[in-house]
């Protein structure tokens, strides 16, 4: 994927110039130094291969570009943050695509998990499984106040397993006891749920979710850069070295379990179950 520049919005000089690929827009903001982030995956910003290389293309850039200390994550998809993994990348394929593709997820895991950035989560709707996962690699969570915008770690209703480290993602921020009894029972959590369990820091109004974020932003802004990067890092770095340390046993795991035919039947009526429940 390549990055684009796109024309600056008039009037808006440099600092609104924006760049980004076909599934990644970036909005940055050199004044603030705060960089949003939109996913732009219809219908549902799944998580397929393109767009996690384009996602880690356009972070790497915002993390290279010193002028930014900040970055916002939402979706320019609307109802939806992101319906997590694309289940087509996981079904139907080849053990050297399922390789692939885990090692993709892991690298996006990796590098949001420990990103130096202020990383806020702008979620404005939907963010199941892997959007929840996304989420939680943010420093905060802010979630629009509507019903239908559920978010949890679903993967055992789909009859897979969240991997461990998606399981310590969440008990970092929930706990063990929460998140053993929303892993196993695959929880999507109404917004006043995620807000009371923990999952989310905020429940705003659906308009009110990016000017919040900002002004968040600018709170964790204020705290000096370098002090705290490292108390992040400190906070997270064994989180991240259990899967450093066992990234190629991890992707084979994956792939094993995810070729197997009883997982590959769960997924294939999954989708189709989505599919009918257009009809
Ligand atoms: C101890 C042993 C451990 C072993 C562990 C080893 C490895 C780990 C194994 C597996 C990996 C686990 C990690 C997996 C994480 C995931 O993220 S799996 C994906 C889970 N996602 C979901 O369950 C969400 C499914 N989608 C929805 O619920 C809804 O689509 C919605 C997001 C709420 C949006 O609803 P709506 O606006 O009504 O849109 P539609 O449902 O009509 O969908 C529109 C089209 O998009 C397709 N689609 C939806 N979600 C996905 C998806 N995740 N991937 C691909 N495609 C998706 C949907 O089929 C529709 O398609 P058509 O328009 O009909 O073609």
């Amino acid at each position: 994927a390549t990055i684009r520049r796109t024309e600056p919005t008039a009037g808006s000089g440099d600092s609104a110039r924006r760049f980004g690929t076909q599934r990644v827009l970036v909005e940055p903001d050199a004044a603030s130094g705060v960089a949003v982030m939109k996913f732009k995956n219809p219908p549902v910003n799944s998580l397929s291969l393109e767009l996690l290389t384009e996602f880690i293309i356009s972070l790497e850039k915002l993390e290279n570009d010193k002028t930014f200390r900040g970055v916002i994550l939402t979706s320019d998809c609307p109802r939806v943050f992101s319906a997590g993994l694309d289940l087509t990348e996981m079904c139907g394929k080849n053990p050297a695509h399922y390789a692939e593709y885990w090692k993709a997820v892991q690298e996006l895991w990796l590098r949001l998990y420990l990103s130096n950035l202020v990383l806020i989560a702008a979620i404005n709707g939907a963010c199941p499984a892997g959007g929840c996962l996304i989420s939680l690699t943010c420093d905060y969570r802010i979630l629009a106040d509507n019903p239908k915008y559920l978010i949890g770690l679903n993967e055992t209703l789909l009859g897979i397993v969240a991997p461990f480290w998606f399981k310590d993602t969440l008990v970092n921020t929930i706990g063990h006891r929460a998140s053993e009894q929303a892993l196993q029972l695959g929880l999507l959590f109404l917004p006043a749920e995620a807000l009371q369990v923990g999952l989310v820091d905020q429940v705003v109004p659906e308009d009110q979710v990016l000017s919040t974020a900002l002004s968040v932003m600018a709170r964790w802004m204020a705290i000096p850069d370098h002090a705290r990067q490292l108390t992040k890092n400190m906070m997270r770095k064994t989180t991240v070295d259990r899967l450093v340390k066992q990234r190629d046993a991890d992707i084979q795991n994956f792939v094993s379990f995810i070729s197997r035919d009883s997982i590959q039947k769960s997924l294939q009526m999954y989708l189709e179950k989505l599919k009918q429940k257009k009809g």
